[in-house]
C-alpha cells in the first residue's frame, strides 16, 4: 500500500489546529505522547536486557523535535537504558524545556551542553544507539553550526552506530528528501502523526520505519487526507515496514 504522508505545511496546520482554542491540546501533551512513542520504537527495535549494552545518546535540537528528544530520555531512563543527552542549544523562549531538562536530572540523566566532550558517546562499543532529535518539520536547509558538525560526525559513525531519527532524518528536506549523499541514513524513523514526504524517499532496506503520536480522532485525520493508522491496543507505534 502507498505511504501515506502530508506535507511540511499541513502538518504545521494539523499542529496549530490540535493546539488551537477548539481542540485545546496543549504543547507539553502532545511532546509527552511524542516523546513516549520514540521510546517505544527504541524499546522495540533495540529491547532492553542485563546483558546488553544500554547507553543511548540523544542529540536535542533547539525547537520542539529536541523537546521530544528530552521527553524520550526520560522514558528511555525509565525503561532501564542508561540515556545520555546532548543539548547544544537551548531556548529560553519558555520555561517548559528548563523544566524537561530538571527532569531528566531528578531522573539522573547527564545533560551535555556546548563545550562538553559529546562525541566520546559515539563509541559503538558502548553505545547502543543515538536519537536524532535535532531538527523536524520546521528545518529550512541549509544547516547551521553547531548542527552542520554533528552531523558530519553521525554520518562518521552511522555505519556502526545505528539513528533513530524523530520525525524527520535531521538534514533531510522535509518535502524532497534527503539533499545530497552526505546526508544521514537512520537504521530506524519514527514518523509522527502521520509521516511527511520525506519518509517516502527510505531505503526500506536499510531504515525500519514507523508512525507515532497517536493523538487524532478519526474524522480529523480523514480532514487532512488521511487513513488512519490501525495501532494496536495502547501501542504507541505502529510499525510500517
Ligand atoms: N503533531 C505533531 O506531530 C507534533 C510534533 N512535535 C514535534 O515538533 C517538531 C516540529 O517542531 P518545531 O519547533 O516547529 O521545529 P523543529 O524542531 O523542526 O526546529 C525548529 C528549530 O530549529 C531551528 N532551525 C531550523 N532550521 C535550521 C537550520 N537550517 N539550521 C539551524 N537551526 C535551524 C529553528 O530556528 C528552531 O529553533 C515535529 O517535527 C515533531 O518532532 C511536537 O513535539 C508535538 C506535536
Ligand atoms: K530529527
Amino acid at each position: 500500500m502507498a505511504l501515506r504522508t502530508i506535507s511540511s505545511q499541513l502538518a504545521a496546520q494539523l499542529d496549530k489546529e490540535l493546539m488551537g482554542p477548539e481542540v485545546g491540546f496543549t504543547l507539553e501533551q502532545l511532546m509527552e505522547l511524542a516523546g513516549l512513542s520514540v521510546a517505544q520504537a527504541v524499546v522495540k527495535e533495540f529491547p532492553y536486557s542485563e546483558t546488553r549494552k544500554s547507553q543511548v545518546l540523544v542529540i536535542a535540537g533547539p525547537g520542539n523535535n529536541g523537546g521530544d528528544g528530552l521527553v524520550c530520555a526520560r522514558h528511555l531512563a525509565l525503561s532501564g537504558f542508561q540515556p545520555v543527552v546532548y543539548y547544544p542549544k537551548r531556548t529560553t523562549k519558555t520555561p517548559f524545556y528548563a523544566q524537561l531538562v530538571n527532569q531528566l536530572k531528578f531522573f539522573k540523566v547527564p545533560v551535555l551542553g556546548a563545550g562538553d566532550n559529546w562525541a566520546q558517546y559515539l563509541d559503538h562499543t558502548k553505545t547502543l544507539c543515538v536519537v536524532d532529535a535535532i531538527f523536524g518539520f520546521s528545518f529550512k536547509p541549509p544547516v547551521r553550526e553547531p548542527f552542520g558538525s554533528i552531523l558530519q560526525q553521525l554520518r562518521h559513525a552511522q555505519q556502526n552506530l545505528p539513528i533513530v531519527s524523530v520525525d524527520i532524518p535531521t538534514g533531510w528536506d522535509v518535502d524532497e528528501g534527503p539533499a545530497d549523499s552526505d546526508c544521514i541514513i537512520p537504521s530506524v524513523l519514527v514518523s509522527l502523526t502521520v509521516p511527511k514526504p520525506c519518509a517516502a524517499k527510505i531505503d526500506t532496506c536499510e531504515t525500519h520505519h514507523y508512525v507515532g503520536g497517536r493523538f487524532i480522532p478519526r474524522d480529523f485525520a480523514l480532514k487532512y487526507g488521511f487513513e488512519p493508522f490501525p495501532y494496536e491496543n495502547l501501542d504507541q507505534v505502529l510499525r510500517l515496514h
